[in-house]
């Protein structure tokens, strides 16, 4: 069976045009890649507690400052390390756009990034079409 992991692609509208722009993380091991915040599913934890108890843990972000979008699911699935994975993102959006990112460990930076940067940072092309496919369904667009 494929790993799994679950999280939420957190954006915030930036004053006074409300353009987007999304959160991403650097990880502080391996080659340094940036996602947004997700994890490894536990044992008999559902999807969406994953996706909200890794925000927490790795962006420092309840689930109060937060609205997760409705309708809007992806799922990635690529191999690491030879073994399948599987991450399911949600997308959500930060009530308050000043509000303080707190990294763990596991992270060595962040940064709130418009479309174009977030898909330069991640550089995984199923990474891209999935923050494209959100910025999309941002703009009303029902096909996302
Ligand atoms: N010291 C050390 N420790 C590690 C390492 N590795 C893990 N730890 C520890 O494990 C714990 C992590 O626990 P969680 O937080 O629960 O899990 P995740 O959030 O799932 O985190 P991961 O980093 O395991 O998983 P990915 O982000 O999926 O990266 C894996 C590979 O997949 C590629 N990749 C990434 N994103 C995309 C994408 O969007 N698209 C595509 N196509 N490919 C993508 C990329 O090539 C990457 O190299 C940490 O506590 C660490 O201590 C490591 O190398 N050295």
């Amino acid at each position: 069976m494929a790993l799994r992991a679950c999280g939420l692609i957190i954006f915030r509208r930036v004053p006074p045009a409300s353009d987007i722009e999304f959160l991403l993380l650097q990880t502080s091991y391996g080659t340094h890649h940036w996602t947004p915040p997700k994890g490894h599913v536990d044992p008999g934890e559902d999807d969406m507690t994953t996706a909200l108890r890794e925000t927490e843990e790795e962006a420092g972000l309840h689930a109060s400052q937060f609205t997760v979008v409705d309708g809007f699911r992806k799922e990635l699935n690529y191999n690491v390390k030879n073994k399948a994975k599987t991450v399911i993102y949600w997308l959500a959006e930060l009530r308050d756009p000043s509000a303080q990112v707190k990294l763990s460990r596991e992270h060595q930076d962040f940064r709130w990034l418009p479309l174009r940067e977030a898909c330069e940072y991640s550089g995984y092309q199923d990474m891209q079409d999935t923050l494209n496919d959100a910025y999309q369904f941002l703009q009303g667009d029902p096909k996302q």
